[in-house]
């Protein structure tokens, strides 16, 4: 038998699939044991551990897997797949159970015993060879054995198409994953046009694909070639800028660029634009002027427009009279213990009334206070009670506050005493898409949305279309913070247009409670350096240092904060790149050892560079809506668990994320990375008691006025300032990020008409200087 079963002397296992340890539905990775009936490795056991990337194998089906032995470091010895394919049954009982084991459509137990009694054993392979053996069985319709058929076929394509894959340079996972997608088409698309690939399978990207299309003797200037090119630079233009379109000009230059670097051929530019006009003409970009869109996003600009028109048109929302206002605002106050100064006022007097409304300042200048004000006003003059337990799910709270991040969305609650969730979870992100839009839109009177300028096109798009007319909406935002991470600059885009009612909050007040920090950063949002910047502050200070010596200075301070008495979590250091020897990566393995040291009690797990342990200080990377984690949320390793101590029989890592436990498996950590240090942008949305802040030239391709800005806002109580005073300089000076290419200004203002527009308060008030509304009002009330 085994003479039999060769395969040019490759390693192969034949085996029935007794039991799945571990299967990710995801990405298919599996984790499976297998009853070895022939194979041609030597000392075999009688079970083995076999893993890869395929679907669910059927229990007690038999498969040929080929792969090799790998000793992994905790599990022992595993057989890892390459490739497998199914073994059809051949005795006449293993025919009939498997033709009748649910997987055929139609077919029990009778018509499979008919099937092999008409057949034979072989049934399944002359099935194969030839489905017309089928009509001779009796009983059998047309359509259950046609279906019979491509059933067979489907399991046995799998196979060649997972070894034609893998001959084309594609490993098992990603293979699957193209699988997935195309299913029995998938060699004949790869064949015909390997481009596509770049389009429908996430992971693969223009690069890939054009070395296949090498490959496959596709010429430079094939119309499928140029097609993916337009997409591909396209969509790294918006996703890596930040624009929202590309001009005509800008596209074809930087497609030719793309296509003749990676042959030796020169590509002709009226074929580049002839392909551009294709695929305009097909949907898969939108023309408007000379300007090219990816379609989501022309569409979110759009969408954008017509919701906030929608908004706009409904009428004045003020239910209550300005006497009534009044009274409430005093009332307020008074519990508050707070006098709010003229203009925080109007801001809270025209949120109230507005259908739309935008909060926007610098750091400390009362937007929170004004938010809380907002709230409380807008519950009284409604009559609506704060307390989340007096409603139900028929009447669900009306006061919905939401922000883009997790730790953001908690400093709403922190700050208001009420509930505050992501924008992802308030719109029901499911990792697929959102469950809210127009058609269910989200419940509630009043919406205030915080950290808008965090919000990209796509989600300001989704969002406000979820939004009922009935509702009333506040954005609050600083537009001097980094624009969002995702395509577009929403917030800055709406307070330019000027259509939506706006109050600009300039005065700063945690500078009167003797903050420098507030102070230096409204310094650095004007382009200013104060010329205090190295001076020690009560609050702030700036350590001069070499490059090379930043980590060892940025070490001292936190060693210094940390014998203070601080926590890791109380520390943040921020700073803007990965990579370097002043990186990311690095602060983190300093700052890993001097909070969290290795220690022989501490359980810790290695995955790849990263060492993980218990206590450590962890960031979340991606979205996780049903774990209620979100990109940005910090935590900390509360436990881990070896592979042999639980029944999943894999290594696990548990996060807490301020008491909300996720537990990830080993091959999910790449979903968390180490926190003491993290990146600017990350941060945003963030506060920390303790920010230090390094600032090097090796960071140069990255500083800018807005990063520095960004950074030094996060600081609560004290600031650290390391490196070279330059650096610094050089970075406030650096503004060009503010370039976005945008339309969503133009289209607002050619589309909401001047009769809609409210003007904000301070220009209403041209020519009436010293003169503010609550000068009349007072008399009202009076
Ligand atoms: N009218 C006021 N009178 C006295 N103190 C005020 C007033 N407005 C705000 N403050 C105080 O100023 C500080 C900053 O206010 P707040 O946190 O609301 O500002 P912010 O704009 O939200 O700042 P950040 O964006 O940095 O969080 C707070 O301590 C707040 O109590």
């Amino acid at each position: 038998m085994q003479q039999q079963l060769d395969f040019d002397g490759r390693s192969f296992i034949k085996g029935v699939h007794v039991g799945t340890i571990f299967h990710n539905e995801d990405n298919l990775y599996s984790v499976i044991r297998v009853r070895v009936e022939e194979t041609n490795e030597a000392h075999i056991e009688k079970d083995v551990v076999v893993t890869g990337y395929f679907p669910l194998l059927g229990e007690y089906d038999t498969y040929t897997f080929f792969g090799s032995f790998k000793e992994h470091p905790r599990f022992g010895k595993q057989y890892v797949v390459d490739h497998f394919r199914k073994e059809f049954p051949e005795t006449k009982e293993g025919v009939i159970q498997y033709l009748s084991g649910g997987m055929f459509k139609g077919i029990g137990k009778k018509t499979a015993t008919a099937i092999v009694e008409t057949l034979g054993e072989r049934a399944i392979s002359k099935i194969l060879e030839d489905p017309d053996v089928l009509a001779s069985v009796p009983k059998l319709t047309k359509a259950k054995a046609r279906q019979l058929y491509e059933t067979l076929r489907e399991h046995e394509g799998l196979e060649q198409i997972m070894i034609a894959l893998s001959q084309f340079g594609f490993g098992p996972q990603l293979s699957m994953k193209i699988y997935q997608v195309y299913k029995d088409e998938t060699l004949q698309i790869i064949r015909t046009n390997p481009y596509q690939l770049v389009e429908d399978v996430e992971g693969i990207g223009f690069g890939r694909a054009d070395d296949l299309g090498l490959q496959l003797g596709i010429s430079g200037n094939h119309p499928d070639r140029i097609r993916a090119g337009c997409l591909y630079v396209i969509e790294q233009h918006c996703m890596q800028e930040g624009h929202v379109y590309m001009t005509y000009e800008q596209l074809l230059t930087e497609v030719k660029q793309l296509l003749e670097a990676k042959r030796q051929e020169l590509v002709d530019v009226a074929c580049i634009s002839r392909e551009m006009v294709h695929l305009s003409e097909e949907g898969k970009l939108i023309v408007e002027e000379d300007r090219f869109y990816i379609p989501s996003l022309y569409f979110a600009e759009k969408g954008i427009v017509s919701n906030v028109r929608r908004l706009l048109e409904q009428c004045d929302m003020s239910t209550f009279s300005e006497a009534e206002f009044l009274l409430a605002l005093g009332e307020w106050e008074e519990e508050a213990n707070i006098q709010y100064s003229q203009k925080q006022k109007e801001a809270i007097q025209q949120a109230l009334c507005s259908p739309l409304f935008i909060l926007t300042g610098g750091p400390g200048t009362g937007k929170t206070t004004v938010i809380n004000g907002i709230v409380h006003l807008f519950a009284k003059l409604h009559g609506l009670s704060l307390d989340p337990a007096s409603y139900d799910a028929d009447e669900p709270f009306p006061i919905l506050l939401a922000a883009p991040t997790g730790r953001a969305a908690k400093r709403m609650t922190e700050s208001t005493g009420l509930p505050a969730m992501t924008i992802h979870r308030l719109l029901g992100w499911s990792g697929d898409g959102f469950q809210r839009g127009e058609d269910e839109p989200i419940c509630g009177k009043l919406l205030i949305v915080d950290e808008m300028s965090m919000v990209d096109t796509w989600l300001a798009n989704q969002l406000l279309k979820s939004v009922p007319s009935s509702m009333q909406v506040i954005f609050v935002g600083d537009e001097d913070q980094l624009p969002s991470v995702g395509p577009g600059q929403v917030l800055k885009d709406l307070l330019r247009a000027n259509v939506v009612p706006t109050v600009r909050l300039t005065d700063i007040y945690r500078q009167a409670e003797g903050s420098s920090i507030i102070s230096l950063a409204h310094a650095i949002k004007d382009g200013n350096i104060p010329h205090d910047l190295t001076i020690p502050q009560k609050d702030r200070s700036f350590i001069r240092c070499t490059g090379g010596q930043v980590v060892d200075v940025v070490k001292k301070v936190a060693e210094s904060a940390k014998q203070k008495g601080y926590r890791a979590k109380d520390v943040q250091v921020l700073a803007p790149m990965y990579r370097g020897h002043a990186g990311i990566d690095r602060l983190n393995e300093t700052l890993q050892q001097l909070f969290n040291p290795k220690h022989d009690n501490k359980r810790e797990l290695t995955f790849g560079d990263v060492v993980y342990r218990v206590g450590d200080k962890v960031l979340q990377l991606v979205n996780q809506p049903d774990e209620n984690v979100f990109n940005g949320d910090i935590g900390e390793i509360v436990a881990i668990f070896y592979a042999n101590e639980n029944v999943e029989k894999q290594d696990l890592v548990v996060v807490s994320f301020d008491g909300n436990e996720v537990t990830y498996p080993k091959q999910e950590l790449h979903q968390i990375t180490h926190a003491y240090c993290c990146s600017i942008h990350k941060s945003q949305g963030s506060e920390f008691p303790i920010v230090i802040l390094p600032v090097v030239k090796s960071y140069y391709r990255m500083l800018r006025r807005n990063l520095l800005y960004t950074a030094i806002t996060r600081s609560k109580q004290y600031l650290i300032l390391c490196g070279e005073e330059e650096a610094f300089q050089l970075g406030v000076m650096r503004t060009d990020d503010g370039t976005r290419q945008t339309t969503l200004y133009e289209k607002l203002t050619a589309t909401i008409s001047s009769e809609q527009q409210l003007l904000p308060m301070e220009d209403a008030n041209i020519g009436m200087e010293g003169v503010t509304p609550y000068d009349f009002m007072e008399n009202d009330v009076t």
